[in-house]
């Protein structure tokens, strides 16, 4: 953490994507001291459980191995490949430094390339290999990323084509731009994997999806998931889901930082210190979605468990419903993902 706050220092808040996760208040720090801790317990239910009402009491704890282990602390496997990124934007820097930090590859084995040299300069200053050009990326990486903005991708790939080869696979992470524009722009013969990734692969827990492309191979597919199983979970889907993917879980990073926001000052309003209120909020977002997913359990019956006869949070719930943000979630995905088909027919 040390040393990010120095890169901070150096690049002040606006250039980085840390600024609004990591501030330095020691509630905060334990924040993210908790994400980067690994998880020591799954809760698992009998069948019995699952399908009638659950009660908190009657969960068991079963002890499991470590799904992400920290690298500090464990001795992961490095990647012997090399990665590039065209384009050293927020989400090139949240996957870089989530790598890095998950041990999954060392620093300067990170090429990259941008136009602003502030970004160039940031990737430095955690150890990767800033390049002049993107052709120079291409031939200092096995994984190429494309991670620019969706109109510049068929640019980008177009500048690289004549130096890809048969070892290099190639990955989009832009929101709807095709396999098949993919392949057009970096010619027949190249191995393509589009990917929708989220940002928090930087801190070991993207919710990502990926469909193949052109050349690629199943080797393709096991290196582009070795490399986000390293940072989170990856699921294959059919190319024509990438949109509700980018539409949930690409975009959904944003609705769920609007809410802790909200949620915090719900705190602030009812009186708390706000440095208080937003560990608290980001806490239980934190461990709300963990009781989902090692649960199993469905997220109804969870908030039932919480919602007491005639009591407090049956209070907050109708408050939410008369304001309808269920109905606003599912709208913020719709429209997410019906922009993300707006892209790929542009
Ligand atoms: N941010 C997110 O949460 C997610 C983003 N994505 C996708 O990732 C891609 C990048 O998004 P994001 O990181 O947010 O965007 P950014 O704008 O932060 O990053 C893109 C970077 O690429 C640079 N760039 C522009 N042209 C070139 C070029 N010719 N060669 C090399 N670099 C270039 C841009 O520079 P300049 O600004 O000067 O143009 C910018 O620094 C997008 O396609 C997006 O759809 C996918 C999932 C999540
Ligand atoms: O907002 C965007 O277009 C990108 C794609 C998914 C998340 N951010």
């Amino acid at each position: 953490m040390l040393q990010i706050y120095r890169v901070l220092g150096r690049h002040g808040f606006r250039d980085s994507f840390f600024p609004l996760a990591f501030r330095s208040s020691a509630a905060l720090r334990g924040f993210s001291a908790a994400i980067f801790s690994p998880p020591v317990s799954s809760v698992k239910l009998t069948a019995e459980q699952v399908k009638g009402p659950v009660h908190l009491q009657s969960v068991i704890i079963v002890p499991q191995a470590t799904a992400f282990p920290n690298a500090m602390t464990s001795a992961t496997a490095v990647l012997d490949k090399r990665i590039g990124f065209l384009g050293s934007g927020q989400m090139a820097e949240a996957l870089a430094r989530g790598l890095i930090k998950r041990g999954l590859v060392t620093a300067e084995r990170i090429a990259c390339n941008d136009p602003n040299p502030v970004r160039k300069e940031l990737f430095k200053s955690f150890g990767a290999m800033p390049y002049d050009s993107n052709v120079d990326v291409a031939r200092n990486a096995d994984v190429l990323f494309v991670a620019v903005k969706p109109q510049h991708v068929a640019q980008v790939l177009t500048e690289v084509r004549s130096v890809l080869t048969e070892t290099h696979t190639v990955v989009s992470i832009a929101a709807g731009i095709t396999v098949e524009k993919l392949v057009e722009a970096a010619g027949p013969d190249a191995h393509v994997v589009r990917v929708m990734p989220n940002t928090p692969c930087l801190v070991g827990e993207t919710a990502a999806a990926m469909c193949l492309g052109g050349k690629a191979t199943p080797e393709d597919e096991a290196l582009v998931r070795t490399i986000f199983e390293a940072v989170g979970k990856i699921y294959t889907v059919d190319e024509k889901l990438l949109a509700a993917v980018t539409g949930l879980s690409g975009s959904g990073p944003a609705y769920v930082f609007m809410m802790v926001e909200a949620l915090a000052d719900g705190g602030v309003r009812a009186g708390l210190p706000r440095d208080i209120a937003q560990a608290l909020a980001a806490q239980t977002v934190l461990g709300s979605a963990k009781m989902v997913l090692e649960t199993g359990t469905h997220p109804g019956a969870l908030k039932d468990m919480v919602t007491s006869p005639a009591g407090t949070t049956i209070a907050g719930v109708h408050e939410l419903e008369k304001a309808g943000v269920r109905a606003a979630f599912m709208s913020a995905v719709v429209a997410a993902t019906e922009r993300a088909n707006q892209l790929s027919k542009m």
